[in-house]
C-alpha cells in the first residue's frame, strides 16, 4: 500500500480546473519529485495536500486513513507535514525558539507560546537536533531574522522535520537561493531520502534529476507521466508537453 495515495482530486478557480481528475501514488521511503510548466498546478496541488487548501473532490489517503476534509492540523498529526515560506519564521526569536514552537505545537493541544520552552530541556533537545539534521545547529541561538537566506530555508526544513513527518511536502526549496545554498540544500535533502517519504516541487531540473526516485509530471492540472529520471526524461508525452526543447536540444 502507498504512504500517500490520490485519487481524482480536483480544485477549481471559477471555471478553472487547476486540479482536475489528478492522480497520484507516493511510496514510503521515496523522494518523489513533481515537475510540470508554469500554472499546472504543483502549488495548488501541495496546498490540497497539506490541508491548506480545500477541494472540490476526490480522495486522499494518507498511511491508510482519508484525509479529504481533514483540517491542517489534523494531517500533522497524522504525520504529513510542509515546508512553510519564509513569512513562517518568526524574525525576532532565536533560530532554536522557532523550531522549539513548533516541537511543542506537535505535542501540546495548545499553544502556549515561548515562556513555558525555555524550561523545557527535551523540547530544546528535540529541538537542536532537527537543526543539526539540516546542518545549522551552531546557528541555534542567533536571531531567526538575521540568517541569510539559504539558511532561512534549512530553518524552515528544521521546522517540518521537527514536527517528525512521515511525510514531507516540499514546495520549492530552492526558490531564491544562491548556487552554495541550493547545493547545500539539496545534500540536505539527499540526506533525508529514505528516512522521511518527500514530495518536492522543484524548478531546477538538475536538483530534481539528481535526488528524485520517482517524477509526476503535471499538466494543466492532471498527471500525464510518472516513471524512474530516465523514464520521465525519455516519455515521449512528457518530451512533447514540458522538457520538448531543452531535451530535443541534448538530443541534437
Ligand atoms: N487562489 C487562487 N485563485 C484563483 N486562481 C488561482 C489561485 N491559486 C492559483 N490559481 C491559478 O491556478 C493555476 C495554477 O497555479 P499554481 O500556483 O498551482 O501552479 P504552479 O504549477 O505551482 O505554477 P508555478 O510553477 O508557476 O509556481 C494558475 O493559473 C493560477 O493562476
Amino acid at each position: 500500500m502507498s504512504l500517500l495515495d490520490v485519487r481524482g482530486l480536483r480544485k477549481a478557480y471559477g471555471a478553472l480546473n487547476v486540479t482536475d481528475d489528478l492522480n497520484l501514488s507516493v511510496e514510503k521511503g521515496e523522494l518523489h519529485a513533481i515537475i510540470g510548466p508554469n500554472g499546472a498546478g504543483k502549488s495548488t496541488l501541495i496546498a490540497q495536500l497539506s490541508g491548506q487548501a480545500g477541494s472540490d473532490a476526490g480522495s486522499v489517503r494518507f498511511d491508510g486513513a482519508e484525509m479529504m476534509g481533514q483540517p491542517m492540523h489534523a494531517r500533522v498529526r497524522a504525520g504529513m507535514s510542509r515546508s512553510f515560506q519564509i513569512t513562517s519564521i518568526l524574525p525576532g526569536f532565536t533560530v532554536l525558539e522557532n523550531v522549539a514552537a513548533a516541537v511543542q505545537a506537535r505535542r501540546g493541544s495548545s499553544f502556549r507560546f515561548f515562556a513555558p520552552v525555555a524550561g523545557e530541556r527535551a523540547l530544546n533537545d528535540t529541538a537542536m537536533e532537527a537543526l543539526a539534521r539540516v546542518g545549522i545547529a551552531e546557528r541555534a541561538a542567533m536571531r531567526a531574522g538575521s540568517l541569510s537566506h539559504g539558511e532561512k530555508r534549512q530553518l524552515e526544513l528544521a521546522i517540518a522535520l521537527a514536527t517528525a513527518p512521515k511525510l514531507l511536502l516540499l514546495d520549492e526549496p530552492l526558490a531564491g537561493t544562491s548556487g552554495q545554498e541550493a547545493e547545500r540544500l539539496v545534500e540536505v535533502m539527499r540526506s533525508l531520502k529514505g528516512e522521511v517519504t518527500l514530495v518536492l516541487i522543484e524548478h531546477d531540473m538538475d536538483a530534481v534529476f539528481s535526488l528524485a526516485d520517482r517524477i509526476s509530471v503535471l499538466v494543466y492540472g492532471r498527471i500525464i507521466a510518472t516513471g524512474r529520471p530516465d523514464e520521465v526524461r525519455t516519455d515521449p508525452k512528457v518530451r512533447a508537453a514540458y522538457l520538448g526543447e531543452e531535451t530535443a536540444e541534448e538530443g541534437a
